[in-house]
């Protein structure tokens, strides 16, 4: 998405300098970084409502976003990813973690000293139909943020909110309209105008599209793509599937159970995943291609729901799903790490590379019940991109290894050709 920005055809009200927090981030530098980001909601029980446990949404993520990018945010219900666009946007507190906003420490930042950030930081909502008030007109709605930041927009706000409606293809002149007269795709483009006002830096969009019919979300997707192409946008997209930020991604950060478990870019992540929940999320997504007629035996099934966040899995917490579950995957916790550039996977027995736990090879009992629903096409491919990268991995060791070897030899052949004449010359100096 972040490809060949135009230059803004659209133009929104410029902040004033005094309410800019740092400088602007060039596009591709970081604007957005976070750091072991935590959120832990308390359960409490009892009259004295005393703690006895933690939903555990968010735990310890990182990652970055990158001015003018559109990181998608993927992942199934209940992962954390509506609680972490949350944190990001600062309508959460984080129990644990930093996140800076173009080089700013926002964690902890209180009410006033995020209403300057509220302006470069908006957010848009899952659910068009709750999340406009019924008894505002849009008008109302779409000139709230100018009201509540105390901006007075050139022209005057009726005729900014005005502009604004044609911005996302809405008639200016349904100013005074309630939300109830327009349709689902309508009233995501009235949140949309709304999240755009004030002229952002960055916009969170969780789930934009999910409550709206099939036909409808292509188009508030286009609207988004152009919209950022315009103005130069920088997006968080958050959905429970790959289709619909596949196409407007940049990078894309698959989560499960509150930690992100692959961080790629688009490219890579859909040539050759590397998680298997990546690759399970992945054959979930029809391809409407009739020539593959077997493209049904080839999804995968995962096996129940996503386990509790309140006492999430030892190890790695996939692996009561996983096919590929071995011992150490119930003991240890994989690090999110970049196994090839632009892919990072925190994962022992990823696809499509070397298996970094190799001496581990008993499957669990769960993950034999859990390969019954994988297609043993997937099974089999899995293991032969594996065994062919660790063999080229293996390949290119022992051709570096030979060229070391070699340049040793040569090295010592060097010395022994030198030390005679380094013996003479000290005989000589005797
Ligand atoms: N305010 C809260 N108090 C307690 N638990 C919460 C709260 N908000 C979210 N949770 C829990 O945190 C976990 C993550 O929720 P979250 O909404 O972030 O997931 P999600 O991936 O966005 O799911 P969905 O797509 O269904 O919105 C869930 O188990 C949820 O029940």
């Amino acid at each position: 998405m972040s490809e060949n920005p135009k230059d803004t055809a659209v133009t929104l009200p410029a902040q004033s300098d005094g309410a800019t927090l740092t400088k602007d981030a060039a596009p591709g530098e970081t604007l957005l970084k976070v750091t072991g980001l935590q959120k832990h909601f308390p359960i409490k029980k009892g009259l004295l409502q005393r703690q006895v446990g933690a939903v555990h949404a968010v735990d310890g993520i990182d990652f970055e976003v990158r001015a003018g990018e559109t990181l998608g945010v993927v992942g199934e219900s209940g992962c954390g990813k509506s609680t972490m666009g949350r944190l990001i946007t600062r309508l959460l507190e984080p129990t644990g973690g930093k996140v800076e906003f173009e080089g700013k420490d926002i964690t902890h930042l209180g009410v006033s000293g995020m209403r300057p950030l509220r302006r470069d930081v908006q957010m848009i909502f899952q659910d068009p139909y709750s999340s406009l008030n019924p008894r505002h007109t849009i008008g109302t709605i779409v000139g709230a943020p100018f009201k509540l930041q105390g901006v007075e927009p050139e022209g005057g706000i009726k005729k900014e909110v005005q502009r604004l409606l044609s911005v996302v293809g809405l008639n200016p002149e349904h100013y005074n309209r309630y939300p109830h007269e327009f349709s689902g795709g309508q009233r995501q483009r009235i949140g949309i105008a709304r999240a755009l006002a004030l002229n952002p830096k960055l916009v969170v969009a969780d789930e934009p599209v999910s409550a709206l019919d099939v036909s409808i979300q292509a188009q508030v997707v286009n609207l988004l793509d152009d919209l950022q192409q315009e103005l130069g946008l920088t997006y968080v997209i958050i959905a429970h599937d790959l289709s619909v930020v596949r196409h407007v991604s940049d990078r894309i950060a698959v989560m499960y159970l509150g930690k992100i478990v692959e961080l790629a870019d688009r490219e890579s992540l859909y040539r050759a995943p590397m998680h298997p929940y990546t690759k399970a999320l992945m054959s979930a997504v029809p391809i409407p291609d009739p020539r593959r007629k077997n493209a049904k035996s080839e999804r995968i099934l995962l096996k129940g729901d996503v386990p509790s966040p309140i006492s999430p899995p030892s190890g790695c917490r996939f692996h009561t799903r996983c096919w590929k579950a071995t011992q150490i995957c119930t003991t240890t916790e994989p690090k999110l790490v970049a196994l090839k550039p632009g892919q990072q996977v925190a994962c022992h027995h990823p696809e499509n590379f070397e298996d970094q736990a190799p001496q581990d090879t008993v499957l669990l009992t769960m993950a034999k019940e859990a390969a019954e629903l994988v297609a043993d096409e997937v099974l089999a491919e899995s293991a032969e991109t594996s065994a062919a990268v660790a063999a080229e991995v293996a390949e290119t060791t022992e051709a570096a290894e030979a060229t070391e070897t070699a340049g040793a030899e040569a090295t010592e052949t060097a010395e022994a050709d030198v030390t005679p004449a380094a013996e003479s010359q000290e005989s000589t100096d005797k």
